[in-house]
């Protein structure tokens, strides 16, 4: 007789950070910039957190590759605690993390393939190898017409280019993003955010990004955290988050639209997946024969899942059944009172 096996299998996580704090005091205050998070990325997901200004991203951002050491907690990356480690152990650990700045950092003095090929140098790649790595690298990011130009000669998006084919300099596992896109304009932030992406797939790259753009976590984003004075208000997979009563949610879809109107049941209805592209409000009409009205809403295709929200008027005050069937179909559902 077979007997079944219950093995326990242990998730990996490139990024594994727990009971993360951070407080910078100063005489007069103390500011809790990170205020205990927890926090998983896997291997080739593209984890975003959200937050306001001063909610604690950068701070988070700069422990996880210890550029600020926290006062607790650990980080782990690739199944190593840096907390753990100083000097030239954490410098080697480093070349595993990559990380994008929104102003670029780029050495003005340097041209593209300088500033490339000083990536190189830092990392302790053989001389004899730097040319051949750097054609590599800027292929890579589209930008080998452009070697031997400084950086006051690019547009922003060919400067994050620059940034990011500097990241990737030392083949790292992870790459930080800080604010990547925030100073480009929405054109040069779509093909930046679509290089990520590529990289991502191409590579298994793993990306931690923070930002304020709802943008950045709607093209290429499969999990995200929300945070806001030094925590976590919400994180998880963006498919699962849109599902539920979650800010992330309304905050992606905001809907332009009354939630009152005389005589009427006016609902919120969030489906992802499949969902999105079903006639779910066809559906509805024709089981309930009860008027639907579109106040607002729009379907959009994210990262790895299409997602709709609208915010209908059921004619009459007695819905339930209908809501039930919205509900039974997969459908989040918000009624406004
Ligand atoms: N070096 C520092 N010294 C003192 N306080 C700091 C320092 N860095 C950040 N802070 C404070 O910590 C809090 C979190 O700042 P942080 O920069 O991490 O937030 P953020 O979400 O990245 O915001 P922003 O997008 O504006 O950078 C803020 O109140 C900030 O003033």
């Amino acid at each position: 007789m077979r007997r079944s096996s219950h093995r326990l299998t242990r998730v990996f996580y490139v990024i594994e950070i727990s009971g993360l704090r951070k407080t910078y005091r100063s005489r007069k205050r103390s500011v809790s910039a990170v205020d205990g998070v927890d926090l998983t990325v896997g291997e080739g997901e593209v984890y975003g957190v959200l937050g306001r200004s001063g909610a604690g991203k950068s701070t988070l951002l700069r422990c996880v590759n210890m550029l600020e050491r926290p006062d607790a907690g650990t980080v782990s990356v690739d199944g190593v605690d840096l907390t753990r480690l100083s000097g030239k152990r954490l410098r080697v650990a480093r070349h595993g993390i990559g990380m994008i700045h929104q102003h670029f950092a780029l050495l003005s003095s340097r041209t593209v393939a300088g500033n490339v090929a000083f990536a190189l140098e830092v990392t302790g790649t053989p001389r004899s190898q730097r040319a051949a790595r750097v054609a590599e690298l800027l292929d890579l990011v589209g930008l080998s017409d452009r070697a031997d130009a400084y950086p006051s000669q690019l547009s922003g998006g060919q400067k994050q280019r620059v940034g990011i084919a500097r990241a990737l300099a030392a083949r790292p596992k992870v790459l930080l993003s800080d604010e990547a896109t925030s100073a480009l304009d929405p054109e040069t932030t779509e093909s930046i955010l679509r290089l990520l992406l590529d990289l991502n797939r191409r590579l298994g790259l793993t990306i931690l990004l923070i930002t304020h753009e709802m943008t950045v976590v709607k093209r290429i984003c499969t999990s995200a955290a929300v945070m806001r004075d030094g925590r976590f208000v919400e994180s998880g997979r963006v498919a699962d988050l849109l599902r539920s009563d979650s800010e992330l949610a309304r905050d992606l879809f905001p809907i332009d639209a009354p939630t009152s109107v005389p005589g009427a049941t006016v609902v919120d209805v969030t489906v992802s997946g499949e969902d999105a592209d079903r006639p779910l409000l066809a559906d509805l009409a024709r089981r309930f024969d009860t008027d639907v009205r579109i106040l607002g809403g729009h379907v959009e295709t994210l990262a790895t899942t299409r997602a709709g929200r609208w915010r209908l008027a059921l004619d009459g005050d007695d819905n339930e059944a209908a809501l039930d069937f919205l509900r039974k179909s997969g459908a989040q559902v918000g009624v406004h009172a």
